[in-house]
């Protein structure tokens, strides 16, 4: 279940991480930014194999007015001090808390993991505004492996997607400043054959 199709280029045995002083910061306004390194990984098939294979992937029911509905992607949460399903991730928190400790002013401290099983699964508009973010700033960074999905951004207020953002094998992405108060993000569904991605979403303590 949930194979990598072989048809991605990374083949190392051993999941590593480049450096981050490729990340390419895009302004939104209104104080919201995202950094971009596509490639931030090495070893990438490895790390979604485990993930794919190892993580209590839960299926989430919510209640949409008056019925219920399945959440069109599996989930899991790792809260603080919970030990992660990959030591590339422990690895991987270590240097995106050490690389943002001055602007973010915390560590990052819980991860969430989505499996976006293919094109169907997605993630509706939304920010992450449960706790703390939605009244400070903070940072959402997010790691992506498996084939390749857009996260899109659009203002909060309304208004068109500024920002499409393919999220390929291995790829770092961080949503920052205001970015999830005044704006949303989503992962929509996609019409084309895809393959299963698995996104796994670092945050602050109190931020969801
Ligand atoms: O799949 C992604 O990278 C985004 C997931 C997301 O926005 C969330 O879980 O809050
Ligand atoms: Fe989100």
């Amino acid at each position: 279940m949930h194979a990598l199709q072989g048809s991605l280029f990374d083949q190392a045995d051993e999941t590593g991480l480049g450096p981050l002083r490729g990340l390419r910061r895009t302004e939104l306004g209104a104080g919201a930014w995202v950094d971009h390194l596509p490639g931030w990984l090495t070893g990438a098939d490895a790390l979604f194999e485990r993930l794919a294979a190892e993580v209590p992937w839960r299926a989430e029911r919510r209640q949409m007015y008056d019925r219920e509905v399945e959440v069109p992607r599996l989930l899991a949460f790792y809260g603080e001090g919970e030990p992660l399903p990959h030591p590339a991730l422990t690895t991987a928190r270590t240097a995106l808390s050490r690389h943002y400790a001055a602007e973010l002013g915390e560590p990052f401290a819980t991860a969430g993991l989505c499996l976006y099983r293919d094109g169907r699964d997605s993630v509706a508009w939304h920010g992450d505004r449960n706790g703390r973010s939605a009244t400070e700033d903070t940072m959402v960074a997010i790691v992506s492996v498996g084939d390749p999905r857009d996260l899109t951004l659009r203002p909060r207020d309304g208004g068109a997607t500024l920002l499409r953002l393919p999220l390929g094998h291995g790829d770092l992405v961080v949503m920052g400043g205001s970015c999830q108060r005044t704006m949303e993000h989503a992962v929509p569904k996609s019409a084309r054959a895809v393959g299963p991605r698995i996104s796994v979403q670092f945050r602050t303590r109190g931020v969801r």
